[in-house]
C-alpha cells in the first residue's frame, strides 16, 4: 500500500499544487512566500510550524524558542526581498505546561515582534500533548525576488556561516560540548534581515536555507530550469569538528540566504561583509558539487520530513 513516505515531502507538495487552480495575478505554492500584488506594492505571505520533538527538544529554552519561531518565518519574507509586518500565531499547548514557561515565551516573542516592527493580529489556541507553534507572517516588498528567476551564467552566493545549526543540534542530541555560536544558531537563529537592502539590488533569485544548502540550491535550479556548479572549498563552513562538511551543507536550519546575481555585480557584492561567492549557474539542469577539483556525490541533499 502506498503511503505518504513513498510520495515524499516535495512529491506531496507537487500533488497538492496540481489539485488547485493557480491564481491569475499572484504567485502561490512553490516559493518561500506567496506574492500578492496589492495597491502598487506586493504582500508576501508565509507560514511555518515548530513542533516539539520534530523541530525542537522538550528542554528548548522558551525565550529562544520564541526567537526561533519568529525568525524562521522572517527568513522566508527576507528570501523574497521583503520586510515583515503582520503576524498570526497558532499555539497547541499541553495543559500541564507551567504558566511561567509560557510567560517567558510571550515576553521574548513580544520583544522580538517589537524589534522587527511586527504587529500580532490574531491566531488560534488549542490543546495537544506536544507543544507546537505556528506563525503566519505577512510582509511587503516593492520588488519580489523569486526562486524561479535565476539565469544561466550567473554567480551563486551564500551569506554567513553554514553548518553551525547542524553542529548545535548534534551537540544537544548527543550531550557533547559545542561552541556557543553553534548552540545559538540552532536554538535562536537570526534571519538575515540585516543584509536584505544590500543584496536586493543585485539578486536575480533567492531562497533561505532551511532544508540544507544543497537541497535549497536544487530548489532554485528546478524552479529556474538551470544547473549549478558549487565549490565546497568556497563555502564559509562552521569550524566544529563534530560533523563532516557534507553534513554541514545538507542538515539545514542555517536560515542564511542563497542567491544568484549577474557577474557584472561581483565587485559590488563581494564588498558586502559576510557574503561568499560559492559557484556559478549553467544550462545543465544539474547541481554538481566540487571539492578541490573532484566531484562529490552526496548520499542526500538535505532534510525531508518524509
Ligand atoms: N500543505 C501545503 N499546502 C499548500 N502549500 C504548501 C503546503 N506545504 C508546503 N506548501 C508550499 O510549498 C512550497 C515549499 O514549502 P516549504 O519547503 O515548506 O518552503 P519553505 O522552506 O520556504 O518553508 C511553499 O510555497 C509552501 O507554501
Ligand atoms: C528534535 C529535532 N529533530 C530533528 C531536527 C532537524 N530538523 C527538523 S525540521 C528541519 C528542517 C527545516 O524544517 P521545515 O519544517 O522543513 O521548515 P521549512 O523548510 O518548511 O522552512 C530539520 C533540519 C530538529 N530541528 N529537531
Ligand atoms: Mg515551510
Amino acid at each position: 500500500m502506498n503511503t505518504i513516505k513513498d510520495l515524499g515531502e516535495f512529491g506531496l507538495i507537487e500533488k497538492i499544487k496540481k489539485l488547485f487552480d493557480n491564481p491569475e495575478n499572484a504567485i502561490g505554492i512553490g516559493d518561500d512566500c506567496a506574492v500578492l500584488p496589492f495597491d502598487k506594492t506586493n504582500l508576501l505571505v508565509t507560514v511555518d510550524t515548530l513542533i516539539e520533538n520534530v523541530h525542537f527538544f522538550s528542554n528548548h529554552p522558551m525565550d529562544k524558542l520564541a526567537i526561533k519561531a519568529i525568525n524562521i518565518n522572517i527568513s522566508d519574507i527576507v528570501a523574497c526581498g521583503g520586510y515583515p509586518k503582520w503576524a498570526f500565531l497558532s499555539l497547541s499547548l499541553n495543559p500541564e505546561m507551567k504558566t511561567s514557561s509560557l510567560e517567558m515565551f510571550f515576553d521574548s516573542l513580544q520583544k522580538n515582534f517589537s524589534k522587527n516592527n511586527i504587529f500580532l493580529l490574531g491566531g488560534n489556541t488549542t490543546k495537544d500533548d506536544k507543544l507546537s507553534i505556528n506563525i503566519t507572517l505577512i510582509g511587503e516588498t516593492d520588488k519580489p525576488i523569486l526562486r524561479s528567476s535565476a539565469k544561466a551564467n550567473q554567480d551563486v552566493y551564500v551569506t554567513g556561516k553554514i553548518g553551525c545549526a547542524a553542529c548545535g543540534f548534534f551537540a544537544l542530541k548527543n550531550n557533547v560540548t559545542e561552541s556557543n555560536e553553534c548552540l545559538e544558531k540552532f536554538l535562536a537563529p537570526q534571519a538575515r534581515i540585516d543584509l536584505i537592502d544590500k543584496i536586493k539590488p543585485y539578486a536575480t533569485a533567492m531562497i533561505d536555507i532551511s532544508d540544507g544548502l544543497l537541497q535549497d540550491a536544487m530548489h532554485i535550479c528546478t524552479s529556474s530550469n538551470i544547473g549549478m556548479d558549487i565549490f565546497l572549498e568556497n563555502i564559509n563552513l562552521c569550524e566544529s569538528k563534530h560533523l563532516s562538511n557534507i553534513d554541514k551543507i545538507t542538515f539545514g536550519e542555517d536560515y542564511e540566504l542563497l542567491f544568484c546575481a549577474d557577474k557584472k555585480h561581483r565587485n559590488s557584492l563581494l564588498e558586502i561583509n559576510d557574503i561568499k561567492l560559492i559557484g556559478y549557474t549553467n544550462n545543465s539542469k544539474k547541481l554538481i558539487i566540487y571539492n578541490k577539483g573532484e566531484i562529490i556525490i552526496p548520499q542526500k541533499y538535505g532534510f525531508k520530513h518524509f
